[in-house]
């Protein structure tokens, strides 16, 4: 075995570590489903910690006899922390992922762990073809970042369109800072917890130029308007560190027929 496809069978990410090799666009392959746990860890930071959260979001938003959204799946870290601390009757979660490797490696995951206290079900489908219904919960764990701009307004109101009433959207994603000094700052700060997760310098600005154009962070403002249009009418940010954080929006309740006027 040559030391090349050693590294392509560890779980250690080390794809963008080889000088030689010419950075491509960044892309949900095979290569990257293989390493993709320690590589999202190791590059977002609070990403363990906002996934247990969700379990916790989770268990005590969900409703009985609804679905819950995993949209962006990869190898279903969000489904699993939400399966096993729902126990709801006629509760079941979609997970949705348009890149099959991933998709097929979480499919290998849920097998060896079921049955889980509420079943998940993979889809392998772009976002912009999913049907959202009966939801009291979706979450977007780092995916809307992916999402060609141009589309983002179309998923989060057909996102609220599909919950019911006093449903949830969990929304995490990279931000960019509106002020460059902070957006400057941020960046090193980002870089510097890679750094320390074990990342050379290299590796960090090769990856960085895989994810032109393919991660296309906004400002929160943009985030908080672009939800408000969809008809969410509350908003809160739950989580921040650097410039990686994770709102929590919430549809209107049902009306209560009363008339205040
Ligand atoms: N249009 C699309 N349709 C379907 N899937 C898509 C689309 N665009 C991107 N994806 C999928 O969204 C995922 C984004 S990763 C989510 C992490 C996960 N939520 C986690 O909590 O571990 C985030 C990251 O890698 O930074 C990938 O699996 C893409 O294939
Ligand atoms: O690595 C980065 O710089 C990121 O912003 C996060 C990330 C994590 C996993 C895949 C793609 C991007």
């Amino acid at each position: 075995m040559s030391s090349r496809d050693f590294d392509l069978n560890q779980t250690r990410d080390r794809l963008f570590a080889d000088p030689q090799t010419p950075v491509a666009a960044f892309r949900f392959d095979d290569r990257v489903a293989r390493v993709f746990d320690d590589m999202i860890e190791r590059s977002v930071p609070g990403y363990r910690t906002i996934v247990t959260a969700i379990g916790l979001l989770g268990e005590r938003l969900a409703r009985p006899h609804s679905r819950c959204y995993d949209l962006g799946c990869s190898l279903g870290a969000v489904s699993l922390a939400l399966a096993q601390r729902i126990q709801l009757p006629g509760c079941e979660i979609i997970a949705v992922d348009n890149a099959w490797p991933m998709l097929a490696q979480m499919r290998r995951r849920l097998a060896a762990l079921e049955p889980l206290p509420t079943p998940v079900r993979p889809v392998c489908a772009d976002l912009a073809d999913v049907r959202i219904d009966n939801a009291s919960l979706v979450v977007l764990n780092f995916t809307l970042q992916f999402v060609p701009l141009p589309q983002r307004a179309d998923l989060i109101a057909r996102i609220h369109q599909g919950l019911v009433p006093g449903g949830v959207l969990i929304l995490s994603e990279k931000i960019a800072l509106e002020d460059p000094r902070q957006q400057a700052l941020f960046t090193e700060l980002h870089h510097a917890f890679k750094r320390a997760q074990g990342y050379s310098g290299l590796e960090i600005a090769r990856k960085r130029a895989a994810l032109e154009n393919v991660l296309v962070p906004e400002p929160l403002a943009v985030h908080r308007h672009r939800i408000e249009q969809a008809g969410f009418t509350s908003v809160e940010v739950w989580f921040q560190y650097f410039n990686f954080l994770s709102l929590i929006a919430i549809k209107a309740p049902a009306s209560t027929g009363q008339s205040h006027e």
